[in-house]
């Protein structure tokens, strides 16, 4: 198996690493649970300055890109290919939660830039962190981030490890363009949906839209689009 990972949920709830780590070690591994939950605490708040600075960047206020959800912490080892070898370790996808955060020990992620043009993110330092805008965050900013194709293709002798921590949103949570990005000349891309909806569409069928971005324009077009 090249690849193999596990994810821990609503990771910056210490109760909530706590009965995850029960799960191996009945009587508990305080080591485990404090690294895990400091780890995705701080992730957590890392992410909420990238929402400030996209918020800000669009002179929006703070709670334009605000709601309730809890941080998915997933661990993932890939193994080093066969000698020589360039080998796959993670199809190429964009990401269904808001957004993601990764770390990687060694190089291994590569992103699309152009169609079927991949770069792969070198010399990262091992506190660097990637962040990547989820498929609702293009609905959000009305097209303006874009949902970045990324793939982690595997080659040399040594294994990877890499964290991901996902911002998945609360049951009952609507992504929705605030009004300030929407005007004349940028009309409304993507009606306003309900993100646990649009999650369970994307991963009911993930082999229909593997290669690409378009799953927000599949879903999307399932419902007629509202003029303001
Ligand atoms: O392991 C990585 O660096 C990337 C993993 C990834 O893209 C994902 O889990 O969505
Ligand atoms: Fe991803």
């Amino acid at each position: 198996m090249l690849y193999e990972g596990f994810g821990v949920a609503d990771a910056s709830n210490y109760d909530s690493v706590n009965n995850f780590a029960q799960l191996m070690w009945p009587n508990g591994q305080p080591r485990f649970t404090d690294t895990i939950h400091t780890l995705a605490t701080q992730m957590e708040e890392l992410n909420k300055l990238i929402w400030l600075m996209l918020t800000d960047s669009y002179g929006l206020q703070e709670d334009s890109l605000k709601m309730n959800y809890k941080t998915l912490v997933r661990m993932m080892k890939y193994l080093a290919p066969r000698p020589g070898e360039y080998e796959r370790g993670f199809f190429a996808h964009t990401d269904k939660p808001i957004s993601t955060l990764i770390c990687e020990d060694k190089s291994g992620l590569e992103i699309e830039v152009n169609n079927d043009q991949w770069i792969k993110l070198t010399n990262l330092s091992p506190s660097s962190f990637v962040f990547i805008v989820g498929d609702p965050l293009k609905a959000w900013s009305n097209g303006r981030l874009k949902p970045v194709n990324h793939r982690v293709m595997m080659s040399g002798d040594k294994d990877r490890y890499s964290i991901a921590a996902f911002i998945i949103p609360n049951e009952g949570t609507i992504i929705k363009a605030p009004k300030e990005l929407i005007d004349e000349k940028h009309p409304q891309l993507f009606k306003e949906f309900d993100f646990m909806d649009f999650f369970l569409y994307a991963i009911s069928d993930p082999a229909k839209h593997i290669d690409s971005g378009e799953l927000l324009h599949a879903y999307a077009s399932l419902s007629p689009p509202v003029s303001n």
